[in-house]
């Protein structure tokens, strides 16, 4: 049995007389890729929040690499690496201004981010790009040097917030490749997504109604247990509970 790093225990979170978040429990192994589903509006990013330890649960519990996400939300920051469409690189700072930039927010010394930056750009296949303005980057490319930020300081766990919006099924096939390989490291991945192409890719994937876990399998025992052909189906039959709108 693998480590647990992500944990929760009926965590929920109300604003007001509203459950954004309602009871939901799991574990999340060492290296798991953990794919966290749902429609628009089901609560994904409030739980995301507070696994993260931005915002606090209003009942139930949760940790994160062994680290309340109530009591020690600094801890679990520490630990975490996090990655948005909203939230990446400064578009207008070049490559390496990025790096250096990040290097130390997550307190490594100039020696190590100018070593971890080159090795970082040779493995991207980016040597060429580092004065490069980020906002002069084709999308999946950001992408990937947005990933690769994410993990620098070398988390237990990395959350993605939809992390290959935009860009089509080969680019995020290329973006997924790093996925595997800091899941092959040791890192935890925790990614949500609306491609069911990239649910396919997880190890187990949870998906998300109104506030709560309806379904949570391996791709492949979950097309099992609802008789589909393919995720997306089995998301289809699923989302279709749902009686939340979007915003
Ligand atoms: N600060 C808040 N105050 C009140 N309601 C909120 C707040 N944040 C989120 N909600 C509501 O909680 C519900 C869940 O929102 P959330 O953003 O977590 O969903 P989501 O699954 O991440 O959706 P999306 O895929 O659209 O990002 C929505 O109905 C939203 O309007």
């Amino acid at each position: 049995m693998r480590e647990t790093v992500i944990h929760t225990d009926r965590l929920t979170k109300r604003f007001g007389n509203f459950t954004a978040v309602d009871h939901i429990s799991f574990d999340v192994g060492r290296g798991e890729i953990f794919g966290f589903l749902g429609a628009n509006g089901a609560g994904k990013t409030t739980a995301m929040r507070m696994l993260c330890g931005l915002s606090r649960p209003t009942e139930g519990s949760g940790s994160v690499a062994g680290y309340d996400i109530a009591t020690q939300p600094e801890m679990v920051k520490r630990n975490i690496g996090y990655m948005s469409q909203r939230f990446s690189l400064y578009e207008d700072l070049k490559v390496w201004e990025n790096l250096r930039l990040f290097g130390g927010i997550y307190g490594l010394g100039a020696r190590q981010t100018a070593t971890k930056t080159d090795e970082m750009l040779c493995r991207l296949g980016l040597e060429g790009e580092r004065d490069t303005l980020v906002k002069a980057l084709p999308l999946g490319w950001k992408q990937k040097l947005a990933f690769s930020v994410a993990i620098f300081h070398k988390p237990r766990v990395v959350f993605l917030d939809e992390p290959t919006g935009g860009v089509d099924p080969a680019a995020r096939r290329r973006f997924w490749e790093l996925i595997y390989s800091a899941a092959d490291s040791g890192i935890t991945v925790f990614v949500t997504t609306h491609y069911m192409d990239e649910a396919e890719y997880c190890d187990r994937v949870s998906i998300m109604v109104d506030g709560r876990i309806e379904a949570l399998d391996r791709p492949a025992a979950l097309k099992r247990q609802f008789e589909a052909p393919t995720m997306d189906e089995v998301f289809r039959r699923l989302a279709r509970k749902a009686t939340r709108q979007s915003d």
